[in-house]
């Protein structure tokens, strides 16, 4: 049977899949590969429809690969999908251009962070209904850090309590977020990035580590532990 999505939220999330996944190594577009035998992004289109807030999903999926991604998720829950484009932004544009009329939080997901659970989804939501423009989950760093120059020679320890790891889902209050789009100049790697280069206030919640993004050869196999081992 094919999931319903709530038509009383008031959260759509825009899922970027369209990268090609060079960290991971030669293969598939990386949201296509397998994780304990489905796609990533089946597994995270999966956790994202569970969350109750959801009314609205639109993925960004390589150009070649819409009508693929469009029968791969057909039986997870609906989606909207469209060609992405060349960087992450493009794709995010993409996306964002085809939610329609209701929903006035926008969520932005990556693929790659497939494990995400729903809670999340949920914590980042609630803090953008709670008044705050733009909310990204964090967590704290966990490694002392240094910063070297070009020769690799340590400059310094930098103070690492002022400093956070970013995650998504990215949350934003739908017009900020097509503000910011709109008045994008260079590429970034993250939407809060681009709010916050209009000035707006971005606020930190409690990230998770299971929403970990897969990004080389040893995130896929940690995940497909976790994964398999219940964890
Ligand atoms: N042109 C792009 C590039 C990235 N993404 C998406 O943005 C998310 C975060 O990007 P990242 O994990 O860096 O993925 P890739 O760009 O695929 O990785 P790499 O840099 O290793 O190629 C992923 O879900 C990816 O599919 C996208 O939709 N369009
Ligand atoms: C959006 C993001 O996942 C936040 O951590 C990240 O910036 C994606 O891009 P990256 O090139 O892997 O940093």
């Amino acid at each position: 049977m094919t999931a319903q999505l709530d038509p009383r939220g008031d959260v759509a999330v825009l899922v970027p899949a369209a990268g090609a996944g060079v960290r991971l190594g030669p293969g598939a577009p990386k949201a296509l590969r397998l994780l304990a035998g489905e796609p990533l992004l089946v597994h995270a289109v999966r956790r994202i429809a569970a969350a109750p807030s959801v009314h609205t999903i639109v993925v960004a999926a390589p150009a070649t690969e819409v009508e693929a991604v469009r029968a791969m998720l057909a039986p997870v829950a609906p989606v909207t999908v469209v060609p992405g484009g060349a960087e992450r932004q493009a794709s995010v544009a993409a996306a964002l251009a085809a939610v329609p009329a209701g929903p006035e939080i926008v969520l932005v997901h990556d693929a790659a962070r497939a494990l995400t659970p729903p809670h999340l989804v949920e914590s980042v939501a609630a803090a953008v209904r709670d008044g705050h423009d733009a909310v990204i989950p964090v967590l704290p760093v966990v490694d002392t850090i240094k910063e070297v120059d070009a020769t690799e020679r340590v400059l310094g320890t930098v103070d690492r309590s002022a400093l956070r790891s970013v995650q998504t889902p990215q949350g934003f209050r739908r017009s900020v977020l097509v503000a910011a789009h709109r008045s994008a100049g260079d590429a970034l790697t993250d939407d809060a990035g681009l709010v916050e280069k209009q000035g707006i206030a971005v606020t930190c919640v409690p990230g998770s580590e299971l929403a970990l993004k897969i990004t080389r050869p040893f995130d896929l196999a940690l995940a497909e532990h976790l994964l398999t081992t219940g964890a």
